[in-house]
């Protein structure tokens, strides 16, 4: 019987074939091979299309090479996570396949009789580590930039900070293909496009992890990708079968393709093929394992876990994790962050990172959403996949945010946590109210308020309590909720903004978190409260005159300036975006001058809104001199001698 024959009987009944393709190097050849890549270090430089050669050296990208030295250099325990990176691409590598194939986005596939599988094999003599999949394979250009450059935001950000604990990178974030730097001091790639319309070529890229790697054209590759590994001295153990199967083993469970391990010649299937989203129910180690699996972590635990399914107002089953905070990667304030969740329709993955249905502020939740309604060729420019997309959005979301404010009531824990990694309810829903009215109408801004928490001025310190908690213990016929964004609780207390309420008055929810700065501005409307009497009161003349002089001084700096009768103690505040001032001033021209620049700033630094604190310390100077001069009995400005009680005037 035929290999070709074979091989199809095994993707019908889902045996596995029982021999391996050959992979053989090209023999060099001596004829001019036309390349767009110069087989110099420069690939960037003019092209050369007619230098006799048939291996290409390229260097890898700086970033790239720098992640490469962490990690090849490292003396990181867990070694085993690069056989997870290498299956989860190999399976990656399939998906893609059978998507494209379903979609009829690939037509034409090589190798057409291969069935959608992953193979490991092992050679302990020759120290070796290889795993071949039949997936979408890998074009010369691809091959260049998949595995030239670092794809995952995450690990560059980790860079770019300045880390270099391998652990920490690999543990948070994996680094996909270059793990095997960990264990190999050789890597060598095999692999061929699946589609027939963009090359029937296959390729070696071959690398030893120290700077450049080579590309050769090779013959007989079969539709694919093989990885081989030749193991350094202190990972050999990963060159025994039986390494090799427990690793696998734990790392594929709920792979949706074959997984094969090759003993004594013979494949032998090793993944149980569970998708746990599709179950009713699961234990509490299967969930550990499935959250580690999708999270690419070999530690941490989910904090919480979530099944949904249900069939109106779509089919949807679906299985998310909140991660462990400890545990998780700190992507909070990652600029562009890849959304954890990954979109199926009946098993088949839709999209990797599910932007569309899960918004960029729950970006840490981790899971898989499985709607049957969507179709797989799901576009952005079709109404009706945007219409459905928001369907499955609204449904997913809302109930993930009613799970949350569930588990809020009973878990303080859950809302108090202001950890790096954003899993603090107070965090991520103060991001989420901007973010879900900038590009959402607000459609969560009920559900998000719910789960806000505050604190309170009559309140001990650091207790929290939410809106719905406040209103209830809010005075009887209490009209207004007043709510103050600041860095901590003790600049709330003490800033001017809070003079103007009575002593009397209500319980003041204080917002001691600058994300609800922005938040809680649609909130409530700080208005219509009973106020102090300044005593001081300047005729209406008096104050169009100051109020002319004041925005003379301060030019553009201010909108408008205006008196209030609010302030008890504090001659002026900054108030909201229109920055109105309210000043009171004795009518020396150049010291007034000063002291309303100097006022200005104070109350910017009342509201948090300087700039540049620098730019006070020369005037304060001036102050102070005048300060001292005028102690002496001078006037500063007109460098003449005054009475004490001008002088005294002036100080006060
Ligand atoms: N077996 C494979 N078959 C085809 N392409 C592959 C294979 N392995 C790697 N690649 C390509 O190389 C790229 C880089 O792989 P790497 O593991 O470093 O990151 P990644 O898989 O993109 O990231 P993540 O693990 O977050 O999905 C992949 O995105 C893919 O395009």
């Amino acid at each position: 019987m035929s290999l070709r024959s074979v091989s199809a009987r095994s993707q019908i009944s889902g045996v596995a074939p029982s021999r391996t393709p050959r992979w053989t190097r090209r023999r060099v050849r001596d004829r001019c091979v036309r390349s767009v890549w110069r087989s110099s270090r420069d690939v960037s430089g003019p092209v050369d299309r007619c230098r006799p050669f048939s291996t290409e050296t390229h260097e890898f990208k700086a970033e790239t090479k720098k992640l490469l030295d962490i990690v090849a250099k490292s003396l990181y325990t867990d070694k085993e996570v690069f056989i997870r990176e290498l299956i989860s691409n190999a399976s990656d590598a399939c998906e893609k396949l059978r998507f494209l194939q379903t979609t009829q986005q690939v037509k034409d596939v090589s190798d057409a009789e291969r069935p959608l599988q992953v193979t490991l094999s092992v050679n302990e003599s020759e120290r070796k580590f290889v795993i071949e999949d039949s997936g979408i394979g890998m074009t010369h250009d691809e091959l260049i930039e998949h595995l030239g450059t670092i794809a995952k935001s995450g690990s560059l950000d980790f860079l770019q900070r300045g880390e270099s604990d391998a652990s920490k990178i690999i543990g948070q974030f994996g680094v996909g293909f270059y793990s095997t730097f960990v264990v190999a001091d050789k890597v060598e790639v095999y692999t061929k496009t699946a589609d027939k319309e963009k090359g029937e070529k296959g390729y070696l890229w071959t690398s030893d992890g120290s700077g450049s790697f080579t590309i050769t054209e090779v013959d007989e590759v079969p539709r694919g990708t093989k990885i081989e590994l030749t193991l350094k001295d202190d990972a050999t153990e990963f060159s025994k079968l039986a390494t090799v199967k427990k690793a696998a083993q734990k790392f594929s469970s709920f792979i949706d393709f074959p997984i094969y391990v090759t003993e004594e010649g013979e494949p032998k299937p090793i993944n149980k093929q569970e998708a746990l989203w599709m179950k009713s129910s699961a234990t509490e180690e299967q969930h550990l394992e499935f959250f580690r699996f999708l999270s690419g972590n070999s530690y941490g635990k989910p904090w919480y876990t979530l099944m949904y399914q249900t069939d109106a107002p779509l089919s949807i089953k679906s299985c998310f994790y909140i991660p462990d905070p400890d545990n998780a990667p700190s992507r909070m304030f990652t600029k562009d962050p890849e959304i954890g969740i990954s979109l199926h329709s009946r098993r088949v993955m839709v999209k990797k990172h599910a932007d569309g249905v899960i918004p960029k502020w729950l970006h840490w939740m981790k899971g898989i959403v499985d709607c049957e309604d969507m179709p797989m060729n799901i576009s952005r420019e079709s109404m009706q996949d945007t219409r459905l997309m928001e369907k499955l959005s609204m449904a997913v979301v809302r109930r993930i945010l009613r799970f949350l404010q569930q588990e809020a009531k009973l878990d303080l824990d859950l809302v108090d946590v202001r950890c790096e990694c954003g899993v603090g309810c107070v965090h991520v829903n103060a991001a989420g109210l901007i973010e879900d009215k900038e590009g959402n109408f607000s459609r969560h801004k009920d559900d998000l308020l719910k789960l806000l928490r505050f604190e309170c001025s009559n309140k001990g310190k650091g207790e929290l309590i939410s809106l719905e908690e406040y209103i209830e213990m809010a005075k009887d016929g209490q009209q207004n909720i007043y709510y103050f964004t600041c860095p901590d609780r003790q600049t709330g207390l003490s800033s001017p903004y809070m003079e103007q309420l009575d002593l009397d008055k209500p319980e003041e929810p204080e917002d001691t978190d600058a994300w609800h700065c922005q938040a809680t501005a649609d909130l409530c409307n700080p208005s219509g409260s009973k106020m102090r009497k300044d005593k001081r009161v300047l005729t209406e003349e008096e104050q169009t005159q100051m109020q002319k002089f004041i925005k003379s001084v301060l030019k553009e700096k201010v909108q408008e300036v205006k008196f209030s009768d609010r302030l008890v103690s504090s001659p002026a505040i900054v108030w909201g975006a229109r920055q109105r001032l309210q000043v009171i001033l004795e009518s020396n021209e150049p010291v007034a001058r000063i002291a309303v620049e100097q006022l200005y700033d104070n109350a910017c630094i009342a509201a948090g809104t300087l700039d540049d604190p620098r730019v006070l310390m020369s005037r304060l100077n001036k102050v102070l001199e005048m300060f001292v001069y005028q102690g002496a009995g001078y006037d500063y400005a007109r460098d003449r001698r005054v009475n004490v009680s001008t002088a005294r005037n002036l100080s006060r």
